[in-house]
């Protein structure tokens, strides 16, 4: 059986998650932190979550672990099988990751963390989301997923980054990313009553008290 390693408030966890029970696939789950020890190396070259226990070995990198699921699975697709349908799926998906994830994240330690960030990293991750954001509003179809009428991948990577992006917007640029497009607001208003989107979202809370205990701790 196909086992998930990770923790329930990741983003990048909760996206192999939702691939999973989409697909109605029989999953177990590790909760496990990301982690730089020898043993998790093993599992995770870079030691990071979410990582894919196979029968033949782990797979991490999460957009990969998303086509593996949906290569070897049954259930729904989560990619089109046209060749140009399925290119252009990926390429959302990556841009929703490179320049909207990526950027949102080097802010996280002081919107989330109590941390601080540089200016020139806060300065660079504005300009980056707001061109990022364009991007995707430029490519995307929004009718009503993110590349047409079907979930993809792309609205998984959507999903579980235009949140947090949105919440480092509001508070460190006083930028609501989504206040002037309605199409990416009535996306999230669909998946947000998805069944499987809102257990990801309930055992996210479940374990978001400890998480934040975890992430203040001694030597964090
Ligand atoms: N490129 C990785 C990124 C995954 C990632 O950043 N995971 C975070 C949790 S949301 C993590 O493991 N952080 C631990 C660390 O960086 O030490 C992927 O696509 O899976």
């Amino acid at each position: 059986m196909l086992r998930l390693h990770g923790f329930a408030v990741s983003n990048y966890f909760n996206m192999a998650k939702l691939a999973l029970l989409e697909k109605g696939v029989d999953f177990e789950i590790n909760t496990v932190r990301g982690s730089q020890d020898a043993e998790f190396l093993a599992m995770s070259p870079r030691g990071k979550v979410p990582c894919l226990e196979t029968e033949q070995g782990f797979i991490s990198e999460t957009n990969v672990i998303l086509e593996y699921i949906d290569e070897t699975q049954g259930g729904k697709s989560l990619l089109p099988s046209d060749p140009f349908a399925r290119a252009t799926v990926r390429a959302l998906a990556k841009e929703v990751e490179l320049y909207i994830e990526l950027p949102a994240r080097s802010c996280y330690p002081e919107v989330f963390f109590g941390g601080k960030v540089e200016q020139n990293v806060k300065d660079k991750a504005k300009a980056e989301l707001q061109a990022g954001v364009a991007a995707l509003r430029r490519h995307g179809s929004f009718s009503p997923y993110v590349a047409g009428s079907e979930m993809t991948i792309a609205d998984i990577l959507f999903l579980f980054s235009i949140d947090l992006a949105q919440a480092v917007a509001k508070k460190l640029f006083g930028l609501d990313l989504l206040g002037d497009w309605p199409e990416a607001q009535a996306l999230l208003e669909l998946l947000s009553k998805n069944p499987n989107v809102q257990r990801i979202e309930t055992d996210k809370k479940a374990e978001m008290a400890a998480f934040i205990a975890a992430m203040s701790g001694p030597g964090k």
